[in-house]
């Protein structure tokens, strides 16, 4: 074991597994506002640097970890029974981190933190876990969140949604003065619209980084959460998940702030400049699977996005076959 934090008596520590932005952001909050935790990755020498230095100098440069922030790369330490499990790991190696640690997770309440569509199968997170772990008890944690803003104690609101009936014990642990849970009932909704608005992000990055202009980024933005909500509702989304933190709540955070990963792809993409290397930037593969999956569908904004990181379709090009496509009447349903 590494790390400073004393064992207390009370519950059993939350488990955060997987230490880039997000995981050490969640692990930050909670352990500032008095829970214990343990956050765990999976590279033993990154997590003793961590533990010696007291922060994530890869992912939140600079933001000290709260004195009971317990650090460690071993399982066993990480997963104590009966505790919650915090998934931070990105959607395309979610499969493979439950498989390698099946044994490990079997029986615990799995709270799936990432945001995405799994490239190849389609599936959602929740539907990854079910695959490699039948029976699995899941809830979803999902909302306007950048890691920067929860790992220095800044307001942050976030959906949790589960079936489960450990629900309301969930939120109440996951809750802080910082951190406002609201839970909800449809894991299905919050997943499609945190999977969806990056690929909306990345369109919007395309509008502003081609210089298109802030009224067509609105629009843009506007038509993308028509399609959003057409796809994830004939999924069997519930509209009041779509239009909540989960859904329009994320979606105005990340199609209007250089802070995400997704619009800053967009942005590099619509000036032509190469986009960072070695970032998680859950939209591509996303829009890609959303593209594998609904030909034929009406779903412009959504299939430009694919077609641009292919490579089929310039920026400016890809505006004006939005623009000239035929008129029709503003709804969401049409
Ligand atoms: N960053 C943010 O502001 C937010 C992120 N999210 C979501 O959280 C998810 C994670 O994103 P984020 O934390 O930002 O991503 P990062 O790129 O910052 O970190 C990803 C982490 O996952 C680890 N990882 C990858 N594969 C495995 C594996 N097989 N086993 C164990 N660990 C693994 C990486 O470890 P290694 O370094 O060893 O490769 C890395 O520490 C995404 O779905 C994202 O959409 C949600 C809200 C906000
Ligand atoms: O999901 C996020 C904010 O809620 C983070 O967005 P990015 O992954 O685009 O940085």
């Amino acid at each position: 074991m590494t790390g400073t934090a004393q064992r207390r008596a009370g519950p059993p520590a939350i488990g955060v597994l997987g230490a880039g932005a997000f995981g050490t952001a969640l692990a930050m909050t909670l352990a500032a506002a008095g829970q214990p935790v343990v956050l765990w990755g999976r590279d033993a020498a990154r997590m003793a640097g961590m533990a010696a230095t007291r922060q994530n100098a890869a992912h939140l440069p600079g933001i000290r970890f709260p004195d009971t922030l317990t650090v460690s790369a071993a399982i066993p330490e990480a997963i104590r029974p009966g505790a919650p499990l915090l998934l931070a790991v990105p959607t395309q190696a979610l499969r493979g981190f439950v498989a390698e640690h099946r044994a490990a997770l079997q029986g615990h309440m799995l709270v799936l933190c990432c945001k995405g569509i799994e490239l190849g199968t389609g599936l959602l997170p929740s539907q990854v876990v079910a695959a490699e772990l039948p029976g699995a008890r899941v809830a979803v944690l999902s909302g306007p969140s950048f890691a920067a803003d929860l790992a220095i104690g800044k307001p942050t609101a976030l959906t949790l949604a589960t079936l489960d009936p450990a629900g309301p014990e969930v939120q109440d642990r996951l809750s802080t003065p910082a951190l406002r849970i609201y839970l909800g009932a449809d894991p299905l909704g919050a997943q499609l619209g945190g999977a969806l608005k990056n690929v909306i992000a990345i369109a919007a990055g395309v509008v502003m980084g081609a210089g298109l202009g802030e009224s067509a980024r609105a629009a843009l933005v506007t038509r993308g959460f028509a399609e959003l909500l057409r796809l994830a509702m004939a999924r069997g989304a519930r509209q009041d998940t779509l239009f909540g933190l989960s859904g329009f709540g994320d979606l105005m955070l990340t199609c209007f702030s250089a802070t995400s990963r997704n619009y800053s792809l967009g942005l590099a993409l619509g000036a032509g400049l190469p986009p960072a290397t070695g970032v998680t930037v859950e939209g591509a593969a996303t829009a890609r699977a959303v593209a594998a999956a609904t030909p034929g569908q009406d779903l412009p904004v959504l299939h430009m996005v694919a077609a641009l990181l292919r490579g089929d379709v310039a920026p400016a090009e890809a505006m004006g076959q939005l623009m000239s496509r035929p008129q029709k009447r503003e709804g969401w349903q049409d």
